[in-house]
């Protein structure tokens, strides 16, 4: 793997945080003509990956501005490369936590776990309901909502990112053609068929991270690596909770991962009320402070 040179453009490269399919993410050292260095995340486009698809990436980052949002600082090509400067997430990603959880022999707090969700449905909220400067709905759909893409800031603040296969149906943004793009074990029903997708599609992914990080094992064969098995178990959608999970949230999970559209969830803020009433009924609304504390406790356990 090429290593860019230590300066790139006006930032400074520290360290290689990871890659993805379409490119590499560096930690680097952004230095402003005035004022203090500070970190971001910088996203370097592979080469040989098609522009279009990165410049899509960019252009739709640039329209987006939500606290759960990952957001775009500015982007550019240096050395012959696109790249994306984000905001550098510290707290790193959810699917890094609950490794971490795996090895360690513990579960995510249910109150935690259900805050998580709760917080990338307001991400999906605003991203499913986007319109143009015109007031045009652009009918984004992530498609990729997983544990990979879902990030911490060392405030414990969790944050949706990695929009690299988001469609909008009503703009030219992303891949129109239907590709089951997503990470395959969190794909929805609808998105295993090609076909096209509407919002719920994200939120059955996010019921598979919900049933994840309540139940502690993936709803759907998650060690299963026939990618045709996979999607046919996604399909047939069996959902079996064990007897420790509270009906209340059961329901929820249940919902959330109905392969019928017309029985799921349809947008994500019906989803987050669910959720928000399950929580104060059961008493389980973690404050800041508890999440801050849980996300250092576990970084520094798992010695992250
Ligand atoms: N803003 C960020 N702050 C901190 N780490 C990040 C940030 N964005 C991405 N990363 C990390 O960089 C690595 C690569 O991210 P990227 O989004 O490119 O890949 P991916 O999600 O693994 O794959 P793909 O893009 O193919 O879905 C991951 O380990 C991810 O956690």
């Amino acid at each position: 793997m090429e290593f860019p040179s230590r300066r790139y453009g006006r930032y400074i490269i520290r360290s290689r945080v990871g890659e993805g399919g379409m490119a590499e993410v560096f930690l680097a050292d952004a230095i402003p003509p005035r004022g203090d260095k500070f970190s971001v995340a910088l996203k370097l486009m592979r080469k040989g990956v098609p522009l279009e698809a990165f410049a899509d990436e960019v252009d739709l980052m640039g329209l987006l501005d939500h606290p759960n949002l990952v957001r775009m600082l500015e982007s550019g090509e240096a050395f012959g490369r696109p790249y994306i400067a984000m905001e550098f997430l510290d707290g790193g990603d959810l699917k890094r936590l609950m490794d971490a959880h795996e090895t360690l022999k513990r579960r995510i707090p249910v109150g935690i776990a259900v805050h998580v969700c709760i917080e990338v449905l307001r991400a999906l909220s605003y991203f499913h309901q986007l319109r143009t400067r015109s007031g045009r709905p652009l009918e984004l759909v992530h498609g990729d909502v997983n544990p990979s893409n879902i990030f911490f800031s060392g405030e414990a603040d969790v944050k949706l990112g990695d929009f690299g296969v988001a469609k909008g149906s009503a703009a030219n943004i992303g891949p129109q053609d239907g590709v089951a793009a997503g990470k395959l074990h969190y794909l929805s029903p609808e998105q295993t068929l090609g076909e096209s997708l509407t919002p719920a599609s994200d939120l059955f992914s996010l019921g598979i991270v919900l049933h994840e990080l309540v139940v502690g094992t993936h709803p759907f064969l998650r060690n299963e690596t026939d990618d045709e098995v996979v999607m046919e178990a996604i399909r047939a959608a069996k959902v079996s909770l064990p007897d420790t999970v509270d009906k209340g949230l059961g329901q929820i999970i249940r919902k959330a991962l109905t392969p019928d559209l017309d029985s799921r969830y349809r947008t994500a803020g019906e989803f987050a009320g669910a959720l928000l009433t399950w929580t104060l009924d059961s008493g389980n609304s973690p404050s800041r402070e508890n999440v801050k504390s849980w996300l250092l406790k576990t970084l520094s356990y798992a010695g992250l």
